[in-house]
């Protein structure tokens, strides 16, 4: 049989397709040819432009007033001027073009520097993800690296920030030891200092490293928009939380996502223990909370450090007592362990005759404790009781008579605390340098992420119950009176505290029906106001 030729569309077709492209091609080329100067004069007043916008956003705020009005002098000049519009226009597409010039570079894979790097990470992991009788290893001394790490980026120093590794699924990832040797070497081979994250999936036998930016220490103290009962105690990773608060930033306003803690009697967190290093900030992170907590409540401070940092506190109203010595600190707690007790007497005895809870058992009382460790020493050299001992009524039934208690601690008196704190305060924070090992101490559970040796002041970690681990920066709340806080952060401070009270016992007072009355509070002293930076700081008693 003949064989019949095939249609005219199917034999031509693909030369008539080849010589379309062609024509296309020269089309594209010609067309690029012509458009050139334009294309690099556009891409010349991007750059001006963009250049310009970091130009204005770098200026001062009160020197843009005047740079506004010198431009527009400018360009009025120019305007007024003969051939000025003209001569201003060539100008500009000038330098347009002399700045366009060059075609920005697009990076289409890792420079030698990063292969380097890239082939010295697989050629470490090759011991811990290979065995010898794998017929088809994905690690192999001098083997191809681009099959293991499918996804990497670099920073403009060339170190990694994102690394994506295939490994062997015999690889016994279930083992925290096993996970825990690849995570040190990773940490250690992409560079110490910075805060690696490491998630481990173990279905697809991936494992996904990548570098945490540092938390922002531009939120200082402030009216945070919460609801009462609710207490920002900082801020952490946008993916962590699901809340975030409106907040004013040193760089503007934004919406943070924010540690929130919720106390009083529905809270299943009702009281919390701070444990840091010397100079972490815990002190800090107490007055933020007493900041928070004085429009709502009451606030009993007892400062075992007795280094008067919580002095701008002292006679403000709401505030019950500022106590630094061991007699005020035991009179004042053991007016609370009895206030405490009174509060779910008269709340019981209301609800058992069918009466809503009085006004007086509702008003949220805080006790906050710092370094109550000192003061168990000086106890028991005195032949006195632990004040922790005096915490133990709060602790345990604060939660329904709305008292709420905080404890801070440093690393090294951590074993002082007693059972009750250690077993009540179910919601616990970690500030400053610490080791994995002590942040599981405090935790429960150890960060899903490496921390780093140094830290700044306020940055740590915190877990509310059984959730998970947090990073966390508490918002920059120093003390007023120092002088070494800057006037900004003495204002934001100084603006959150209540007004004075004169008589500084007229809270406890009132709110004490049959207990012991406590001593007076620390003899108030007047407010110092917004004092310049490096002012002499009035004594507080
Ligand atoms: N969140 C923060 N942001 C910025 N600076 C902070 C923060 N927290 C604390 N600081 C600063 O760090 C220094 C130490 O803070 P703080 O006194 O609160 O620490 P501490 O843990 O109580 O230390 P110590 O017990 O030794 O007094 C202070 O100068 C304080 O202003």
């Amino acid at each position: 049989m003949a064989r019949r030729p095939l249609p005219r569309i199917l034999s031509s077709g693909s030369a008539q397709i080849a010589r379309s492209r062609e024509i296309a091609r020269t089309a594209a080329d010609s067309a690029t040819d012509v458009l050139h100067p334009l294309i690099t004069v556009s891409r010349g007043l991007r750059k001006l432009a963009a250049t310009a916008r970091a130009r204005w956003a770098a200026t001062p705020k009160e020197r843009r007033g005047p740079t506004l009005l010198l431009v527009a002098a400018c360009v009025l000049v120019v305007a007024l001027m003969p051939y000025g519009p003209l001569l201003a226009l060539v100008t500009l597409m000038g330098a347009a073009a002399w700045k366009g010039r060059e075609r920005p570079v697009v990076k289409t894979g890792p420079d030698d520097a990063e292969v380097a790097r890239l082939k010295g990470l697989y050629e470490a992991l090759v011991p811990y993800f290979s065995v010898s009788d794998d017929p088809a290893p994905l690690f192999a001394h001098g083997g191809d690296w681009s099959g293991a790490f499918t996804e990497y980026a670099f920073d403009e120093d060339g170190r990694l920030t994102r690394l994506r590794i295939a490994y062997p699924p015999y690889f016994t990832d279930g083992e925290p030891a096993a996970r825990a040797r690849i995570e040190q070497l990773l940490h250690a081979k992409s560079g110490r200092g910075r805060e690696y994250r490491f998630d481990w999936d173990e279905e697809g036998n991936r494992l996904v490293l990548s570098v945490l930016p540092a938390l922002p220490t531009t939120i200082a103290a402030q009216r945070f928009v919460t609801v009462p009962g609710e207490t920002v105690l900082g801020f952490t990773d946008a993916d962590a939380v699901q809340r975030t608060v409106p907040v004013v930033a040193a760089d503007g306003t934004e919406d943070a996502p924010a540690v929130v803690w919720r106390t009083g009697p529905r809270s299943t967190e009702p009281h919390l223990l701070v444990v840091g290093q010397p100079g972490s900030g815990t002190t800090s992170l107490l007055r933020s909370i007493a900041l928070q907590a004085l429009p709502h409540g009451d606030v009993l401070i007892v400062d075992g450090g007795g280094t008067g940092e919580y002095a701008c506190l002292t006679g403000r109203d709401g505030v019950l007592a500022v106590e630094c010595g061991l007699s005020g600190s035991l009179t004042s707690l053991e007016w609370a362990a009895h206030e405490t007790e009174r509060r779910l007497i008269a709340a019981n005895r209301a609800r058992q005759a069918g009466h809503p809870a009085p006004e007086d058992t509702r008003r949220p009382l805080w006790i906050l404790v710092d370094r109550p460790s000192v003061l168990g020493h000086l106890a028991a050299a005195d032949g006195r009781p632990d004040p922790q001992e005096l915490l133990e009524v709060p602790l345990r039934h604060g939660r329904a008579a709305q008292v709420t208690v905080v404890v801070a601690e440093q690393f090294d008196s951590a074993d002082t605390l007693s059972e009750a704190v250690r077993s009540h305060t179910r919601a616990r924070i970690v500030l400053g340098p610490a080791a994995p090992e002590e942040i599981a101490a405090v935790l429960g559970s150890e960060p899903h992420t490496t921390p780093t040796p140094q830290v700044p002041a306020g940055r740590g970690y915190a877990r509310l119950g059984t959730g998970p681990v947090l990073r966390l920066q508490v918002p920059a709340t120093p003390d007023p009176y120092d002088d070494g806080t800057s006037e900004a952060h003495r204002q934001a401070v100084l603006d959150l505290l209540p007004e004075r009270r004169t008589e500084t016992t007229v809270a406890i007072k009132t709110v004490a029906v049959a207990a012991p009355e406590p001593a007076p509070a620390p003899r108030a002293e007047p407010d110092p106001g917004p004092a310049p930076l490096h002012a002499p700081v009035p004594a507080e008693g």
